[in-house]
């Protein structure tokens, strides 16, 4: 019985493009003057994580590649989501997440299922996007966050990782991901898993595991509450 729904984010349940073309373009203009900021210690520790694996290369270029390449580094993760706190905090930026998404989280954690994220988006921004949607704060809704710190979303272990943490069975789990290779470590690591495949993202669906084209379909498969 699926006692927990843990959910990606990008692909998922906010579309690519609002990722690509909104917020990706934000924190590509805020991040010279960020990282110039020499006073702020999450700023220090993460330019110097990135000194370590690129000694003698700048961090800004390489940071610059990585967006360009939306490579999934959690130093890079950190320092967006340091930039993407002016943008949600002034309105700039409001996450436009699929439509089905709102009621969805609202019936199935009125109707007792426990959520929780895991993103490749730091822990920070991924509660700024849930705080600031047009439907209001919707981070009341989740009782946990992970993020890379828990480890990469294509390993089986930080799925087992998130199973102890949660106290559950893993197969009490469900996991929702557009990404085959993050629904594959998910199941190895004894998960349920579903596909979202969003026809907006032109999601490539993957073999071997159950699809839905939206969480009103994931909820009328896996039988979970409905608003
Ligand atoms: C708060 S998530 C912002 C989007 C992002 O940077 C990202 O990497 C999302 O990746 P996901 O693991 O949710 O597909
Ligand atoms: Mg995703």
């Amino acid at each position: 019985m699926i006692r927990l729904v843990l959910l990606d984010i990008e692909g998922t349940t906010l579309p690519i493009s609002f990722v690509r073309d909104v917020m990706f373009p934000y924190a590509a203009k805020a991040l010279p003057a960020l990282m110039q900021d020499h006073t702020n210690p999450t700023v220090a520790a993460a330019r110097a994580d990135i000194v370590m694996e690129y000694p003698g290369q700048d961090p800004l270029k390489v940071c610059q590649d990585w967006m360009k390449a939306d490579v999934k580094a959690a130093p890079l993760k950190t320092l967006q989501g340091l930039t993407w706190r002016q943008g949600f905090e002034d309105g700039t930026l409001q996450a436009d997440l699929y439509p089905d998404v709102p009621p969805a989280l609202k019936a199935w954690s009125k109707g007792g299922l426990r959520l929780a994220v895991y993103s490749s988006g730091s822990i920070p921004s991924q509660k700024l996007l849930y705080g600031y949607t047009a439907q209001g704060d919707l981070t009341p809704l989740f009782e946990d966050f992970f993020d890379l710190s828990t480890g990469g979303k294509k390993d089986a272990e930080s799925y087992e990782k998130i199973t102890a943490a949660v106290g559950l069975p893993a197969d009490d789990i469900l996991f929702l991901s557009d990404i085959g290779a993050e629904l594959d470590a998910a199941r190895t690591a004894g998960m349920s898993v579903c596909q979202l495949v969003r026809e907006q993202d032109g999601t490539v669906p993957h073999s071997g595991v159950a699809q839905a084209p939206d969480l009103t379909s994931v909820s009328s498969q896996f039988g979970l509450p409905v608003a």
